[in-house]
């Protein structure tokens, strides 16, 4: 059986992907091996199989013992690791959360339902270091691979509506009291029905722009508010997570960097862990929209496309809905006003699943079937 390191187990996408790992029955295919960068000797957990102790995930010995690497400790880690392992010319594969590798010449970055020919092909040359790609740009190959697979698309234009997971869960448990810092503000008026909703919106509004205001991990209220800024600042203008739109999507696809430009608005909303986009798309042609329909469903198990129908689309097209499931519905489709080879679309997925977790988990799967 394969030795396989796993670290950043224990954080937040890493819960997910044990979480995912233990539902596959994964852990019964390899001999896991769990590291820590700060619990080493302590008990390893039991998913299934008794572990031993976690082992020091800065000690480059034990690392080179293991025949796959999977990590969701994050960049920094991935930055110090990473060079002093290979530099031992360790032989194993890399599968990583963190965004620090993607853009490497040696690294792939993973999404299989779409790239899964980039992913073989990678195999066949000796690749060895595989990533996962940003959670808003997997989710939107998810759901738009249809049009991307038949070769449709010219160019893509997005809004993006980010939940607070996608910063981390302290931000998650900001977002949390912020709502209910603002809830308390007004709790006596709420429950009085005369109250005027004016006065509530004003207090609430006052607590918002209060000094004390719980928000040092986001910088500025989301909660009743929005913050149109992901990641830092790029000097064309764009934030980090806007240039990954198009740098990404394309390696994804195995195209040169800037054959399908893709570009928008990153913005952080009160959403816990799904993340919503608005799409502009130029067609390459005037495809009717019953064939579009066909080839977005057909493209992977998972998307979904859902009716531009008011009733269905407030009930299916949501973070609410889509929360902890591996769906990622697309909808609102229909053809805009500036033309018929003008799409809008709309669509939601689970930044921790498609977004981060799942494939990384689906590599491991991958590089199992072919050993
Ligand atoms: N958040 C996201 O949406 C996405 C994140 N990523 C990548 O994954 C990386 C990890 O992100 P995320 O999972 O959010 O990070 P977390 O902060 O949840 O976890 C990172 C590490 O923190 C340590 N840690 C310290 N205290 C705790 C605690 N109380 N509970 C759990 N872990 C603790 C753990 O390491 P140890 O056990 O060694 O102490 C853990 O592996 C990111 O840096 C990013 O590179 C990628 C895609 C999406
Ligand atoms: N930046 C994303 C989350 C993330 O971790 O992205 P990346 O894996 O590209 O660093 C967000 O804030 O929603």
């Amino acid at each position: 059986m394969k030795k396989v390191g796993l670290i950043g187990w224990r954080g937040m996408v890493g819960s997910v992907l044990m979480s995912r790992m233990m539902e596959e029955n994964d852990f019964a295919l390899i001999d896991p091996v769990f590291f820590t960068t700060s619990q080493a000797g302590q008990a390893a957990p039991n998913y299934g199989k008794d572990a031993g102790q976690l082992q020091d995930a800065f000690n480059i010995d034990a690392l080179r013992a293991m025949d796959i690497i999977i990590t969701c400790q994050g960049g920094d880690y991935t930055k110090d690791v990473y060079p002093r392992l290979m530099a031992t010319g360790w032989n194993g594969f890399w599968i990583d959360a963190a965004s620090a590798l993607r853009m490497e010449e040696n690294a792939i970055i993973i999404l299989d339902p779409v790239n899964g020919q980039v992913i073989d092909s990678a195999l066949n040359r000796g690749l060895k270091t595989f990533v996962g790609g940003n959670c808003t740009v997997s989710l939107m190959l998810m759901a738009l691979g249809g049009l991307f697979a038949n070769n449709l698309v010219e160019w893509i234009s997005s809004s993006t509506y980010q939940a607070a997971s996608g910063a981390g869960a302290r931000h998650m448990r900001e977002l949390l009291t912020q709502m209910g810092t603002l809830r308390d503000a007004v709790a006596a008026e709420l429950a009085d029905p005369a109250s005027a909703i004016l006065d509530i919106e004003r207090k609430v509004t006052a607590a918002m722009r209060d000094d004390t205001f719980p928000s040092s991990q986001f910088g500025a209220p989301l909660a009743g508010s929005l913050i149109p800024w992901i990641d830092v600042p790029l000097a064309n203008g764009q934030s980090k997570e806007e240039w990954k739109g198009m740098a990404e999507t394309n390696k994804i696809l195995g195209l040169g960097t800037g054959d399908i430009p893709v570009d928008g608005n990153c913005v952080r909303i009160g959403a816990l862990r799904c993340h919503s986009q608005s799409f502009t798309i130029k067609l390459k042609g005037d495809v009717p929209l019953s064939e579009i329909h066909q080839m977005l469903a057909a493209h992977n198990d998972w998307v979904r496309v859902i009716e531009n129908d008011r009733a269905i689309t407030v009930k299916e097209l949501t973070p609410a809905k889509v929360t902890g499931t591996l769906n990622v519905p697309v909808g609102r489709l229909r053809k805009m006003n500036m033309g018929n080879d003008f799409l809008s679309a709309f669509s939601v997925g689970d930044q921790l699943l498609w977004g981060a977790a799942e494939p990384l988990r689906r590599m491991l799967r991958i590089l199992l079937a072919k050993a």
